[in-house]
């Protein structure tokens, strides 16, 4: 397999050559556990794990490999690695991790397109479709919305719930497929293109799974996604996080992505609310938190019915929640500066107590 067959394009050289990368091999990281890797290359499979030079000089989680980069590996053999160097990200999807240090954490790198699985029955919510497009945009992914089993509702209910979506969410692709039917999985498959970067966002039980059997053509998904150490002290990962597709695009799955963070979004939140944020322009002041101020243009436009009550409460929230992560954030730089002075008054002071 060659390397553009896994996604390698112009950038990607460009980059590498930039960085005085192209005396090493490259690879792409498929499949992460516990900072161990798998990363193919043009030669096949190899097992990886970072230098001591990358892991001390990373300051936060982002500055590791994840699922979908393109790193430069020093190769042992033909099954082991270390990898050297991580080559510039094009896109990366990142959220909050879990624990709630605020920590960014990334999801999935070098990603075209977002496949956003949300399932038609009693799981459907058109707020968590928002928080996905949120994470999409921040990343500068492009979004596709897929619904899935649609063999569950009648036929006007899927044409109900595809033009709720698309009055709240215009421009963005909606497909609806059911795996009982078969509907829809040809215009999935049709705007899938060959040597591009599809990631599937969704919860659990949204059918991401059968979705990927579906497109992949073969049963890939194991139950039990980690088999554990090998007896060696060293884990194998059974279950294979990126995918070449039949139809030659490359799918990311990442299973168990349960909750969603929003992470860097004050982009991400414009693009999403570009109609209540051009109203907000029209409220009387500057600063107007869209919650109870005289002349708020968005107020206003939720009362008459021009606007969706339930928008601005996600907005509200999700404003909220950015709110929330930048403190944080801006709480951890200021905790590292003070303890980096600290640090530093210690070593003055050792070196005048040895008296250099
Ligand atoms: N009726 C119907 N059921 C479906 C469809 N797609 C998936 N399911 C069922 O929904 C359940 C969950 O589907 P999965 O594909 O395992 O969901 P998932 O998103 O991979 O879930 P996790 O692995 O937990 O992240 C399974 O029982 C599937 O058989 C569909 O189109 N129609
Ligand atoms: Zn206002």
């Amino acid at each position: 397999m060659e390397l553009k067959d896994l996604g390698y394009n112009e950038k990607t050289e460009k980059s590498r050559v930039q960085q005085n990368l192209t005396d090493y091999e490259a690879g792409r990281v498929i499949a992460e556990h516990r900072e161990r890797y798998i990363v193919r290359t043009a030669q096949g499979e190899t097992e990886a794990e970072i230098t001591g030079n990358l892991r001390y000089s990373a300051k936060s989680r982002e500055d590791f490999p994840a699922v979908g980069d393109w790193v430069a590996l020093i190769m042992y053999d033909n099954n082991t690695a270390l990898i050297h160097q991580i080559i510039p990200r094009t896109s990366a999807i990142t959220r909050k991790a879990a624990g709630h240090t605020g920590e960014v954490q990334i999801i999935a790198a070098n990603v075209d397109t977002a496949l956003l699985i949300q399932a038609v029955d009693r799981d459907f919510n058109i707020n968590r479709l928002e928080r996905y497009l949120t994470l999409c945009y921040a990343a500068r992914v492009s979004p596709v919305i897929i619904l899935t089993k649609t063999d569950l509702i009648t036929e006007e209910r899927i044409s109900a719930i595809t033009d709720a979506i698309r009055q709240r969410i215009p421009d963005v692709p909606v497909i609806a497929v059911s795996s009982i039917t078969g509907n829809g999985y040809d215009a999935l498959n049709s705007i899938m293109e060959k040597g591009k970067t599809y990631c599937m966002l969704g919860s659990s039980g949204a059918g991401k799974s059968t979705l990927l059997n579906f497109l992949s053509g073969r049963e890939v998904m194991h139950t039990g996604d980690i088999s554990q150490s090998t007896g060696k002290g060293r884990h194998t990962t059974s279950h294979r996080e990126l995918l070449v597709l039949d139809n030659g695009s490359i799918l990311i799955d990442n299973p168990g992505m349960r909750e969603v963070g929003i992470a860097d979004t004050a982009s991400g939140l414009e693009t999403t609310f570009d109609t209540l944020l051009s109203l907000a322009q029209h409220c009387r002041f500057k600063n107007c938190t869209h919650t109870n101020e005289d002349g708020c243009a968005v107020l206003e436009a939720v009362e008459n019915g021009t606007l969706d009550e339930s928008l601005l409460g996600n907005y509200l929230k999700l404003e909220r929640e950015k709110a929330w992560f930048e403190t944080s954030q801006a709480e951890k730089k200021r905790k590292e500066k003070i303890f980096g002075k600290i640090l530093k008054d210690y070593q003055k002071k050792d070196i005048k107590g040895k008296k250099i």
